[in-house]
């Protein structure tokens, strides 16, 4: 069975102390998960040795990065390498969240770069597609999300693939509190499923975990989560709060 994922992706939010409380608080309640799930928390760089070894002795729960650089090193101040990341023991990375898209123009190719590597190190890149409200408006959201898999995923083989977990963000329902219904998501999951088993087969395409994330909250999280083609959420403002978050990973198939 695919891994189902509750992945909290904390953005810019939180100091030091707040972010340690908050994994402490999530961590105290012990909920334990199965083989096939897995909560993950994306956490600010400044934070990502911290959260590390807080999760070191839970079982299924990691850390990620929340973007990592598209050159392997160099005079490129600022920037933070994946081999960075795969030194300080960083198993997981998003990338290509809509928000690096729209404010750091990030393409598609560059993600694919980005993809590699990861990949070279070892680690998952957790990638992020979805659509405008007016993409979604003109009825073609299929056909781009459709280009954003094409352009940055489809050079792998199918046992690169197999480590990339796909997050659908729809950006009209991030942090509007306007989520996409659980049969929009749905929909939407088993479009990208099927797109990934055109190119690399249906054995490859049943095995990736595809995430939902947007306005995933407490409330909504079982529903959207209990779809077939929903294997779990990256989860924005409501990881934020403790028992809303604590919901979400319990709301894990
Ligand atoms: O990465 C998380 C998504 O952008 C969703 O954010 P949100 O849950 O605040 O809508």
């Amino acid at each position: 069975m695919r891994k189902q994922i509750a992945a909290a992706n904390w953005k810019m939010n939180l100091t030091y102390q707040q972010g340690e409380k908050l994994l402490n608080d999530i961590l105290k309640a012990k909920i334990s998960l199965s083989d096939h799930q897995e909560t993950i928390f994306a956490v600010p760089f400044p934070y990502l040795i911290m959260a590390n070894s807080e999760v070191a002795n839970e079982k299924n729960y990691s850390v990620a990065a929340q973007n990592c650089y598209n050159k392997k090193s160099g005079a490129y101040t600022g920037e933070v390498s994946t081999e960075m990341l795969h030194s300080i023991g960083i198993r997981y990375c998003v990338i290509g969240h809509s928000e690096r898209r729209e404010y750091f123009s990030e393409t598609n190719e560059q993600l694919a770069t980005k993809t590699d590597l990861l990949l070279e190190q070892g680690i998952q890149p957790i990638f992020c597609c979805g659509e405008s409200l007016s993409v979604r408006e003109a009825g073609t959201q299929n056909t781009f999300v459709e280009t954003q898999l094409r352009e940055s995923l489809f050079h792998l083989s199918g046992d690169q693939l197999k480590n990339v977990i796909i997050a659908y963000e729809p950006i009209w329902a991030i942090g509007t509190g306007k989520t996409a219904t659980a049969d929009q998501a749905q929909e939407m999951h088993a479009h990208i499923r099927s797109v990934l088993a055109t190119q690399f087969g249906n054995d490859i395409a049943s095995e990736i975990s595809i995430l939902y994330g947007g306005s995933v909250k407490a409330a909504n999280a079982k529903d959207i989560f209990s779809r077939e083609d929903v294997d779990g959420g990256l989860v924005g403002g409501a990881s934020l709060v403790t028992d809303e978050f604590l919901a979400i990973i319990q709301a894990l198939k």
